[in-house]
């Protein structure tokens, strides 16, 4: 078994190519698109609803047809989803030779990545694997965190990149900068965030910076 690297990656301006599809292509297709790829290209004879109203929207490029081999020319990731094993590893090793990293719905050894259960909430990104020993302990796992990380963090994580900013500009020593930063992020996840007033962003940020400055004295005291 496979330890699994775990990786963020910027899907911008990458072809992504997905072979197969039903429902399990769907879900693959979905999830590159909550990752803003921008080009997803999809072949198989037949498509579910949501794969023919995603090509209708323009969202993807659809193919309907067999898979051909050319047709994964160019391709920085290749998903295998069809309903056929055999097709898939086909694919794969097609894959492999172009340098495309691979997915292998139905059998992992064949692939070089896993898909994990994804929670987003902005841009903070939780992404759950067990290593195909449990998808459905995976998508469990990633449920909890739904609940646990609600929508609010959207803003949280938005404001924090807001402070990060403005404190790399205005905060010399990076000793103090980290001390903020993380003091900053341990109010986040006890749900104070919501107390800064000021009239502006600006005004926002100083007073937020005065905060946490006092904060960290006292905690050096
Ligand atoms: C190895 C992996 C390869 C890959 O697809 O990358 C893989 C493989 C297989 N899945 C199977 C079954 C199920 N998959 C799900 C659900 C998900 N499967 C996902 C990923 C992965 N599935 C990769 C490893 C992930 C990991 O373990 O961490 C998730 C997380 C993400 C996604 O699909 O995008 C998504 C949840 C999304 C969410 O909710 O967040 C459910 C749950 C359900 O349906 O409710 C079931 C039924 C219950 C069960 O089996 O647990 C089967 C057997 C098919 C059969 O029996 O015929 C295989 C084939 C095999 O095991 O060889
Ligand atoms: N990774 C995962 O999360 C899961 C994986 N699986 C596995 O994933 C595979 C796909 O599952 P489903 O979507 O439910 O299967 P499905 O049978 O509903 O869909 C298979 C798709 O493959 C397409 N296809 C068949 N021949 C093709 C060809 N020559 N070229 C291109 N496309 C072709 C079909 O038209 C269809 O759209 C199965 O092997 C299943 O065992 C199943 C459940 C979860």
């Amino acid at each position: 078994m496979a330890g699994y690297y775990p990786l963020m990656l910027d899907l911008r301006g990458k072809t992504c190519i997905v072979v197969g599809g039903g429902p399990v292509a769907e879900r693959k297709i979905r999830s590159l698109l909550d990752a803003d790829a921008e080009d997803v290209r999809v072949i198989s004879p037949t498509v579910t609803k949501g794969i023919a109203e995603l090509a209708r929207s323009g969202s993807i490029q659809l193919r309907l047809g067999e898979y051909l081999e050319q047709d994964i020319d160019g391709a920085r990731l290749v998903f295998a989803a069809t309903g056929d094993p055999d097709l898939n590893r086909c694919v794969a090793a097609a894959a492999v030779v172009r340098g495309a990293l691979t997915n292998v719905a139905d059998d992992s050894a064949y692939g070089d990545f896993v898909t994990p259960s994804v929670i987003r909430r902005g841009d903070l990104v939780m992404a759950v694997t067990t290593g195909g020993a449990s998808p459905a302990l995976a998508s469990g796992i990633g449920r909890d965190f739904m609940a646990r990380y609600g929508p609010d963090y959207a803003g949280k994580v938005e404001r924090l990149r807001e402070l990060r900013e403005h404190v790399r500009l205005r905060l010399a020593d990076p000793d103090e900068r980290r001390d903020l930063l993380r003091l900053a992020a341990e109010e986040a996840l006890a749900g104070s965030l919501d107390e800064l007033t000021g009239s502006s962003d600006a005004d926002r940020m100083d007073e937020w910076i005065r905060r946490l400055r006092a904060a960290a004295d006292r905690r050096q005291t």
